[in-house]
């Protein structure tokens, strides 16, 4: 593919944020003892001209919230966003958002979706019309003006999400993950073409920051990456990426920098610019420490695909390469670091050097029958993970052994946000009841301990051997 042709004001700083600081006072927040869980802590980075940057991050991370926060959409709680240099006070047509979802308006065509981006602008409708037509040319969607989105492919709904935050010609276009809701084929074709009319320099786009859960698409496509890590949101790293023209998928210069991110990735606990920079200090640019964690976080997994990771590892020896395990099952980073996560929270497989090794407990469980998985499960959950083992151990304390979910949820919302809290008890709820340290009755809210017959008759004490043995 040609290069973008460089212009003389290429690295001049289009807008820069400082020390972004945020927390979601929203419905759920307000009230409630004063506890807004942090987003986003102390996060600053530049986008200049020519270069387009990926932000990769965990899910929940707050990539997000950054790009609305960039866009003018949202405001931070502290810290201040400038656009050459003056601060940023509302959505401005310098930064143009594409979103994931499409977020088109159903009942208008393709044309008016394009054009009401234009509205704000102020232009005569002659203009506006003139101005939308020539980008949904551009953008390839000549013959479909009068189409509305619901006649449309999801790749050409998108084009329609392009061609909208094209037409106000912004100068720095903010994408949130704008191919992954798109087929493989279909994303490549996008990609592909986007970056074509920007290396032509056919879009008057200057910068591109892209919010992205595909180390692939990244290294193929960024001039930077911004690396976040989660519990709060902070910048954790700043890599340099691959010269352009020399990206080739499964050049070693390539493969090197995919593994180093998925090792970056992959070891959230370690300090992000420190762990590049002993392996390759040309990438590095600069990191920012982890601020301190204040609460066990659980990924959101399901302890049956966890378990379906690790036997795979296993069926490769006890190791296998992360990057490569990820392409095979189709998986994004956001679907498989929970999982890694969760494995290496259990201590049944950790992260090494961009591959995933299973601990000795985690072969055991590889191999093992339904009932001995079970069992290892529990034993490593109860071991590992706080809010479990305090459940259980209320639960064994508990008269009539019955706890009420909402003294967790309680204390869970101290720390997390309304949704996040009640997603975090629901994967307590999904391994514990997986691993049947306890049940769950639904409609009432309550845990209680298994029960069998005998626990039946005489449920006080019966019901604690039942979590005494389970636990053992
Ligand atoms: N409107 C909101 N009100 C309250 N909390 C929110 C809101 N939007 C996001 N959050 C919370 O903020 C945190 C960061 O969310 P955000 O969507 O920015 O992360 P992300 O890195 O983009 O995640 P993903 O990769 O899953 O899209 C999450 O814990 C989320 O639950």
């Amino acid at each position: 593919m040609a290069q973008r042709q460089t212009s003389e004001t290429d690295g001049a700083v289009i807008l820069e944020a400082q020390r972004i600081t945020h927390l979601y006072q929203g419905r759920g927040e307000q009230g409630r003892r004063g506890h807004a869980p942090v987003v986003l802590e102390e996060v600053s980075l530049q986008i200049r001209a020519g270069e387009l940057v990926a932000l990769l991050g965990p899910s929940g991370s707050g990539k997000s919230t950054l790009l609305r926060i960039l866009a003018g959409l949202i405001r931070p709680t502290q810290g201040e966003v400038r656009v050459h240099g003056q601060p940023l006070r509302g959505p401005t047509p310098s930064c143009a958002l594409v979103f994931q979802s499409f977020a088109l308006f159903p009942w208008l065509t393709v044309l008016q979706n394009v054009e009401l981006g234009l509205e704000a602008l102020g232009l005569p409708r002659l203009q506006r019309l003139k101005r939308a037509l020539a980008i949904i040319d551009m953008i390839g969607l000549d013959g479909f003006e009068e189409a509305y989105p619901k006649e449309l492919s999801g790749g050409m709904r998108q084009r329609v999400g392009f061609a909208r935050a094209l037409a106000v010609e912004p100068e720095l276009l903010l994408l949130d993950e704008p191919f992954s809701a798109l087929d493989v084929l279909t994303a490549a074709n996008l990609r592909r073409e986007l970056l074509q009319l920007w290396y032509q320099a056919k879009i008057p786009t200057r910068a591109m920051l892209l919010v992205t859960h595909n180390i692939d698409e990244a290294v193929s496509m960024a001039d930077r990456l911004l690396i976040l890590g989660a519990d709060p949101g902070h910048l954790r790293a700043e890599v340099q990426g691959l010269p352009r023209g020399q990206r080739e998928p499964h050049s070693p210069a390539y493969t090197h920098l995919v593994d180093l991110l998925y090792r970056l990735m992959t070891s959230p606990d370690e300090d992000g610019a420190a762990l590049l920079a002993a392996e390759e200090p040309a990438f590095v640019q600069r990191g920012q420490p982890r601020p301190t964690r204040p609460y066990q976080t659980l990924p959101h997994v399901a302890p049956a695909d966890m378990i379906g990771l690790l036997e795979l590892v296993q069926a490769r020896g006890g190791r296998a390469d992360l990057a490569e395990l990820g392409r095979e099952l189709q998986l994004e980073l956001d679907e498989l670091l929970p999982l890694v996560d969760a494995a290496d929270l259990l201590q049944l497989a950790c992260p090494e050097e961009g591959d995933l090794v299973l601990t000795a407990v985690g072969r055991l469980l590889a191999e093992a029958d339904v009932q001995e998985e079970k069992r290892l499960f529990r034993q490593q959950a109860l071991a590992r993970i706080a809010l479990l083992r305090r459940i259980a151990e209320d639960l064994a304390a508990a008269p009539g052994h019955r706890v009420d979910e909402e003294r967790y949820l309680e204390r869970l919302r101290e720390h997390f946000s309304e949704g996040e809290a009640e997603a975090q008890l629901q994967t307590i709820i999904d391994w514990g009841r997986y691993a049947e340290i306890f049940t769950y009755q639904e409609e009432a809210g309550v845990f209680a301990l298994e029960t069998d017959e005998e626990t039946e008759e005489q449920p006080t004490e019966a019901a604690g051997d039942t979590w005494r043995r389970n636990i053992r």
